[in-house]
Formats: structure tokens, sequence, C-alpha cells
């Protein structure tokens, strides 16, 4: 842990930081020492004088163990925190360099708490990967320095705190590739292999996988995505298409997932999106074996996993996503490609008209996209950058027959049905 921590600090003040407040980013960093006047940034801009800040950035160098710490943490400081500490979430990178990210929380004390939360951060850093850092002003408030816990204390270094540029990217970016997209079957196999102790289920899924999956290999005949957020009509159209063109229907999650779905649904998101991804191999080996026979028809495929995934994975305007035509955006090279894919839009109001008449039971994620619309705009928009295919959008207003005629068009146009 020591020698893993020193090799974190020796590039510590090429590091910002970036604290979440009101669910956008705030950036600062450290310096050995300060040139010109200090300008304290402004997440601390509302500290009180006598408060102190901590911050717990995980480091684990095993990145399922990593994940699923800073998961529990959460729960765990916010049950054990003192009211009042203001508990946010909070990340670490280098600027443009890759996998560099390190995530974590950012915390106030008031004036009397800091020796429980003191005791609390010590206790926790002892015994888990964390690095904790504290956070003090100077006598006239101006100064903020930054000092790391796990130097003993006659060796610890103070940085002085900075205000940092807004990077160029969103952090979330910089880790983004197998992490939360995934871009092969053996990485997304990789993560679930790891949790075989910690999640039994997940041998079963493994298990459901095809012995071999070639990508390259085209159906015979045509293999048509239809996708959109929850209530847009998949469902119904999906099931009129079976019915109109005589197709075989799938879905992804396929069928024989969904016992286990529920268990990865309450994991954090690098386990949650291998689960998905390896969802999306198994329905290509259903698709391969049936379009061998008559026109398949999938109820929601790779685009799905991947804009929730990245919608999820950055916070704040559409500007923070992944610049069109960035790498994540792409279909990845060992997954069946379909022929077409509609993408089914639809105006929020009537979307929540359609959810309220039908009145199931809704995932956390389709709640966040009732309740956060610059979640739900981040999920569309992320779906209209994905390539390779490209989904094609359909009004999903009109009448449940109006749009499947509409689909018919779409698909006789480009599928030659
Ligand atoms: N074109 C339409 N016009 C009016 N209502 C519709 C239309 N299409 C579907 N609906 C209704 O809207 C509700 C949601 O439709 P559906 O279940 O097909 O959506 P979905 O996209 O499959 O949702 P989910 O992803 O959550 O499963 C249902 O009650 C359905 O009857
Ligand atoms: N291929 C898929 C299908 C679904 N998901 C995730 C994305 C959302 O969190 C949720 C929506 O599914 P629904 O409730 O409409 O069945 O499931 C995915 O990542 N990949």
């Amino acid at each position: 842990m020591a020698r893993h921590l020193k090799l974190l600090v020796q590039r510590w003040s090429s590091r910002v930081f970036s604290v979440e407040v009101d669910g956008a980013p705030r950036y600062f960093g450290v310096r050995e020492q300060l040139r010109g006047e200090p300008v304290p940034p402004d997440v601390f801009s509302e500290v009180q004088k006598q408060d102190r800040c901590y911050s717990l950035l995980v480091c684990s160098g095993d990145r399922v163990t990593g994940d699923r710490f800073h998961w529990e943490l959460r729960d765990r400081l916010q049950t054990q925190l003192p009211p009042g500490s203001g508990l946010r979430s909070m990340s670490s990178f280098i600027p443009d360099q890759k996998g560099s990210l390190l995530k974590g929380y950012f915390l106030q004390s008031r004036a009397g708490n800091s020796s429980l939360i003191e005791d609390i951060l010590t206790d926790l850093e002892q015994r888990n990967p964390v690095l904790v850092c504290s956070y003090s002003q100077s006598e006239d408030g101006q100064q903020w320095t930054q000092c790391l816990w796990y130097q003993s204390e006659e060796n610890r270094v103070r940085f002085c705190v900075v205000p940092s540029e807004t990077p160029k990217h969103h952090p979330s970016v910089l880790n983004m590739i197998n992490s939360d997209v995934f871009y092969s079957l053996q990485e997304a196999c990789d993560v679930l292999k790891q949790c075989g102790d910690i999640i039994p289920e997940t041998r079963s899924v493994l298990e459901m996988l095809p012995s071999s999956l070639d990508a390259r290999r085209k159906p015979d005949f045509p293999v048509i995505v239809i996708e959109g957020l929850d209530a847009t009509g998949k469902t119904t159209l999906t099931e009129s298409l079976r019915d109109s063109l005589g197709a075989t229907l799938l879905r992804s999650p396929p069928q024989c997932l969904s016992a286990w779905r529920g268990r990865f649904d309450r994991e954090p998101p690098l386990i949650r999106r291998a689960f998905y991804a390896v969802g999306n191999y198994i329905t290509a080996g259903q698709i391969n074996q049936e379009a061998s026979k008559s026109p398949v028809i999938v109820d929601r495929f790779w685009h799905s996993t991947a804009a929730y995934a990245i919608a999820t994975a950055v916070t704040g305007p559409l500007s923070n996503l992944p610049h069109e035509g960035a790498e994540v955006y792409r279909w990845p090279g060992d997954l069946l490609q379909p022929s077409l894919v509609i993408l089914l839009t639809l105006d929020p109001e009537e979307r929540k008209r359609r959810l309220r008449s039908r009145g199931l039971m809704k995932t956390d994620e389709e709640e966040e996209l009732d309740h956060n619309k610059l979640f739900r705009l981040r999920v569309e928009e992320a779906y209209r950058r994905i390539v390779g295919p490209a989904c094609t959008a359909l009004d999903a207003s009109p009448s449940a027959d109006l749009v499947l005629q509409q689909a018919l068009l779409l698909i006789r146009a480009k599928c030659h049905l």
C-alpha cells in the first residue's frame, strides 16, 4: 500500500481535483509553492472560518475491489458522519492521461466535529485502500492548504490549493473505455470472472455465452434493433413488427438472464455494465441462430448499453459528454452489427403520460430519467452519437399503428424486405 501511494503521489501536483457541486464538477489543483496572490478555489467559498475539509480517494490496485469499495463507502460515510458534513462526490485525475482517474468523496467538518471525523477517517485509511487528505485555511482565510494523511505528521508536506481551469474533457471520460463501456467480450468477461467469489451468479451468466461468436458473419436475414428511452413504445412496436414481418423477436438483456438482472443492477457501474455488455453478446449468439431462418427484431442492444453508461458516468450539461466522433461512441469490433437501428423519439411530456398510464415499476435509471432532465438529454444525445451503425430516429408520437407503418417504410427502404 505505502509503495503504491508513493508512486501515486510522485506526480501529485500535476493532478486536478474535481468536486461535484449541484450536479456539475468544480476544479482545483495543488502546488508545492504559491506563485502570486492566493485565490481560494470556489469549492471552499461557503466553508466557515473554523471548518476543515477532507477528501478520500479510492486507490485500490484491483479495479473490481476498488469500484465496490467506492460504491459502499458512500453509504458508510452517510451513516457514520455527523449531520451537516456535506458529503459530495469527487475525483482526481491527470489531464489527458487515460486511466488516471481516482474516485472518492469530499466532506466538510464543522468546528467541534473534527476529532470525531478524524477518528472515522483514520480507521478507514488504516483498513482500506483509501488516500485521505485534509484541507485547512490560513488565519486570514485567504489560503487553503492540503496535506496527505498517510505521511507521518512530522513528514507531512503541505500543498497550496489553487484554482484550476476546466479541463478539455470531463474527468470520467479518461476511464470510460472498458470500465463503463466495454469494447470486447473478453474485457467484460474478465470483470465478471473477477467477481465470481463475491457474486456467485456470474458463473451462471457466463455459462449462457455461446461457444463461438463470429461478428464478421453476415446474417442471411435482416436484423433490426429498436432503441429508445423507456415508455417510448419499443415493446409495442417490436411485437407489431414481429407479427407484420413474420420475424423472431429477441431482446437484450436476453430472457435467460432475467433471474439475475436485479442482482447486477444493485452493483457499481463497472460490474453492472459488464453484465449488460455480456448480455449483448448472448443476444448476438441468439441472433446468429435465428437470422438464418427469418428476419430478427431486437428490443434494445448495444446503443442502450453504451448510451446509458456514458450518460451516467459524466455529470452536468451535454458539453460534458465525450465529443462527437470520440472513440467511446464506436461499435465494438467483435459484436454482430445489426442491419438497421431505429431510435424512437418522444416528447418528454408524452413519455411521462405513457409511463403514468402504464404504471409499472421503474429501475433507478428510469427514475433518474424522470427527475433529471440533464440525464435524459445526455442519454438521448449519446444514442445519437453512436456509430457503426448509427441509429435512424423515428418520431414515436403518432398512434401505434402509424409508428408501425413508418417503421416498416424505413425497414423496406434499408433492408429490402
Ligand atoms: N404510439 C403510441 N401511442 C400511444 N401510446 C403508446 C404508443 N406506443 C406505446 N404506447 C403505450 O405507452 C406505454 C409504453 O409503451 P411500451 O411498453 O411499448 O414502451 P417501451 O419503450 O417498451 O417501455 P420500456 O422500455 O420501459 O419497457 C404502454 O402503455 C403502451 O401501450
Ligand atoms: N442492452 C441493454 C438493455 C438495457 N440496459 C440498461 C439501461 C437502463 O439502465 C435499463 C433500461 O432497460 P429497461 O428497463 O427498459 O428494460 O437497462 C443496458 O445497459 N443495455
